[in-house]
């Protein structure tokens, strides 16, 4: 699956190979012809055995004897092999078997589609079969009418059926072969049917002028009308299977015929379903996908087992009890401290959750809810219990929530959120176990739909168990071919246990030996990398005429998509960055400047990043960045502000830790028991799935090359090139800033095209380098050029 694509765009991929029978066409001219004559010996064996059968019966005992003679037109092979097919076999419907031989031979020799052969294999063993059986019925002993096997299903059937079952049962047989094979239908039926009476009573009132037309001729007509009318219904439906594109709707108008009367006077208006126009990619995609079934990305590994369950621990303390004590107490002291502050409750609800128990308060009529909001920290006092938060009021609830820390807090285990029937069913193309909600259910969320995700936390509040309960997640739901992940962790111990999956799910850059990137130098090759592994699916995307990363995966499993076009199965891509600060901190814009790139433009094509960090500080978490991931988990930070740089609002600082959590994903805040998966759990599951067959290498990124380094945009005006002008003269009549221009039109080495570049950089007429992207040329025309310089 490992692809190795490098940033000079298109490599040709290899050939997709797909399993096929293939003959040279001297082999198809041998094999075809073969059956051909094949076909026709069988025939003329069958024929003969009707005048010789008989008299051939007592030799075949003796079939080795060179004495004893056969009458068959071919002798002993043809006595034999009629024998087999007739008699002992299935009576005078093997002729039928004749035929497709003989047909298989023609469609060998002219090579005309595998599928179609199949098909008529299939009906026409299903029609000798019933032929047979129908034979058979007629027979009393075991004759060449319906041979062996008709003789003995009929006495089967019959002894369970009965004579009417049985015949009632090949019509059975018959109706459904004729309503699928030629999708007779029962108005196909009736219409015959209207039709027939209609040229009986005209036959009759014929009769009734006159006499001496003979009763039998009549009779004929009728029978004529109905096998026409058939001939026309099998006619049309032959058309509909052959050609449906050429279905048109149309309007049928039955014509009034002379001698109507009330019951057909009607028009009658049939509207035909329209059946879709297909283009004639869609055909050849048809007829690959007929052939050889949908494009499936799981079976190079096609025997990858998922982990099991039991991989995952179980803990006794996991349900909840209702400890009423406990209750009534949070509550009388509730209702106690608001009395004190003169508020009064209507009424009060619990909802216990696995570690905090949610009071819902209906206050009495005309007090303020922003009133209860300023005692917060006085109601907690009073509770005396850390982690109390006030939702003041519940979003879409007239109600007041006081959420109280549970004394002894119950575990959530990644077994319980695995196992659950949300996680389990879900239809969500990257779907997230997260932990369980407060009242209990299994908080499920798709990362594809963030699309990005950040993380914070103080240290020892559960971040590390956050990103490996994702990871196990989608470990658990997805097969490597489906999703790889991309793990930066710079303090080298988080998520080294993932290296046994390496070549199942990760991915790295071609040169690097590691897939865990510890390395901060690593890091923004990798971003940048990324960036190319973007820019080269949107590409693909845009080639293919698809907006998003499942309509290109559908349509490439639907094989309308050319693989020798560069187009392939794109796996998603999860980026993950434990300890983001300390990476902004080392190298700053380098890392921001993708990463933000990347959160900005690549939820389409299925790269997703979840950064995490202790530090939610405004200078790791920047602007730019805060505003490209909508989607933040908030463990317990030490701070309102920090509580306020991650969440945009407190709540954060008053969680009670060991993975108690705020989720929100842009509105409202929900609160989450992350689910708890430990490091050995962790190692199971990756020795499980490292055990198992895996690619050959680890999902290949598109090899970045560094900038050329020594380059500062700092360059003054005295030391600019001789050429400056008439270089940046070349690069706005082109508009395309890239450096091979240049030395091409002005006949200069790489280098010193290189160093122009960079000085028009400075100079603000071309913009940053962008990876395999020419640079952007920030001036539009000549004018605005001499303008801009004049200016500096
Ligand atoms: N969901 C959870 N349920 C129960 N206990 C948890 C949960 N998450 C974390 N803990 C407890 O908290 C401890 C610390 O968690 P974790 O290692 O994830 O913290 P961290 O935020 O990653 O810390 P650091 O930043 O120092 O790595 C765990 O060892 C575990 O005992």
């Amino acid at each position: 699956m490992a692809k190795k694509k490098t940033n000079t765009k298109k490599t040709p991929k290899k050939k997709l190979k797909l399993p096929s029978f293939n003959l040279s066409s001297q082999q198809k001219l041998v094999f075809g012809s073969f059956l051909i004559i094949f076909g026709v010996v069988l025939c003329i064996a069958f024929v003969s055995f009707f005048f010789t059968g008989e008299i051939d019966q007592s030799t075949l005992s003796n079939f080795s004897s060179r004495e004893v003679k056969t009458q068959n037109w071919l002798r002993k092979s043809g006595a034999w092999l009629s024998d087999f097919f007739i008699q002992r076999g299935f009576g005078v419907a093997s002729f039928i078997f004749a035929g497709l031989v003989f047909l298989s031979g023609i469609y060998v020799l002219m090579n005309l589609p595998k599928s179609r052969l199949r098909k008529h294999w299939f009906w026409g063993t299903l029609i000798v079969i019933w032929l047979s059986v129908f034979f058979g019925f007629f027979s009393q002993t075991n004759d060449i009418l319906g041979g062996t096997v008709g003789f003995e299903i009929n006495s089967l059937l019959q002894d369970y059926l009965g004579k009417v079952g049985t015949s009632l049962l090949l019509l059975f047989g018959l109706i459904t072969y004729l309503a699928i094979r030629f999708g007779v239908t029962f108005e196909s039926i009736s219409k015959l049917f209207k039709s027939a009476k209609k040229d009986i009573k005209h036959e009759l009132s014929d009769l009734k002028e006159d006499t001496y037309v003979a009763v039998d001729n009549a009779l004929s007509d009728e029978a004529e009308a109905i096998k026409t009318a058939f001939e026309i219904q099998l006619e049309e439906n032959k058309k509909k299977q052959s050609n449906p594109a050429k279905e048109n709707i149309s309007i049928e108008v039955d014509t009034p015929s002379e001698e109507n009367n009330d019951e057909e006077s009607g028009i009658e208006i049939k509207v035909e379903q329209i059946a879709e126009e297909l283009s004639e990619t869609d055909n050849l995609a048809n007829k690959l996908v007929e052939d050889f079934g949908q494009f499936d990305p799981t079976l190079e590994l096609g025997k990858y087992q998922f982990p099991p369950l039991e991989l995952l621990k179980k803990y006794d303390t996991e349900s909840i009890t209702i400890n009423q004590e406990e209750l009534e107490e949070n509550k009388n002291r509730i209702v106690e401290t608001l009395s004190n502050y003169k508020i009064g409750i209507a009424s009060i609800k619990a909802t216990i959750g696995p570690t905090v128990t949610l009071y819902e308060i209906v206050p009495d009529a005309g007090i303020r809810i922003s009133k209860i909001k300023n005692l917060e920290d006085d109601i907690a006092l009073s509770l005396s219990a850390l982690g109390i938060r006030i939702i003041a009021p519940i979003p879409g609830k007239g109600t007041i929530g006081i959420e109280v820390p549970n004394k002894n807090a119950t575990i959530v285990s990644m077994h319980s959120a695995i196992s659950s029937k949300k996680f389990q069913g879900s239809k969500m193309q990257l779907p997230i176990a997260l932990g369980k909600t407060i009242s209990n259910e299994t908080f499920v969320v798709d990362l594809a739909k963030m699309p990005h995700l950040l993380m914070a936390g103080a240290t020892g509040q559960g971040k590390s168990v956050g990103l490996n309960a994702v990871l196990t997640s989608l470990l658990y739901k997805k097969h490597p071919a489906e999703v790889k992940f991309i793990l930066v962790d710079p303090k080298k111990v988080e998520l080294t246990l993932y290296n046994k999956i390496e070549r199942h799910y990760l991915a790295k850059l071609p040169d690097s030996e590691e897939a865990i990137i510890t390395d901060n130098t690593k890091v923004i090759n990798t971003l940048n990398s990324l960036c190319i592994e973007m820019d080269n699916r949107y590409e693909l995307l845009k080639n293919a005429m698809c907006r998003n990363i499942s309509e290109y995966n559908a349509k490439f499993k639907a094989r309308k998509l050319n693989p020798n076009e560069g187009h392939q199965f794109l796996p998603y891509i999860v980026l993950v960055v434990d300890e983001f600060a300390d990476l902004i901190m080392t190298a700053g814009k380098e890392v921001e400047t993708p990463i933000a790139r990347l959160a900005q433009l690549a939820r389409a094509i299925g790269i997703h990043l979840i950064i995490a960090t202790q530090r939610p500080s405004v200078n790791v978490i920047t602007g730019i960045i805060k505003a490209n991931f909508p989607a933040r988990i908030a463990f317990r930070v030490t701070s309102k502000i920090d509580s306020r740089t991650i969440l945009d609002g407190s709540g954060a600082d008053q969680l009670i830790g060991r993975g108690d959590m705020l989720f929100t994903q842009g509105n409202d805040m929900i609160r989450i028991q992350c689910a708890f998966v430990d490091t050995p759990e962790v190692e199971k599951i990756t020795d499980y799935i490292g055990a198992q067959k895996a690619y050959p290498d680890a999902y290949l990124l598109p090899e970045y090359v560094g900038e050329e380094s020594g380059t500062s945009l700092d360059i003054d005006i005295e030391d600019r090139d001789s050429l400056f002008k008439e270089a940046a003269i070349v690069i706005v009549t082109a508009q395309q800033g890239s450096a091979s221009l240049l030395q091409r039109k002005l006949k200069l080495g790489y280098n010193r095209a290189g160093r122009l570049i960079d000085q028009l950089e400075a100079a603000g007429i071309v913009g940053p380098f962008e990876g395999s992207k020419a640079r952007q040329v920030l001036i539009p025309d000549l004018t605005a050029l001499d303008a801009h310089l004049e200016n500096e």
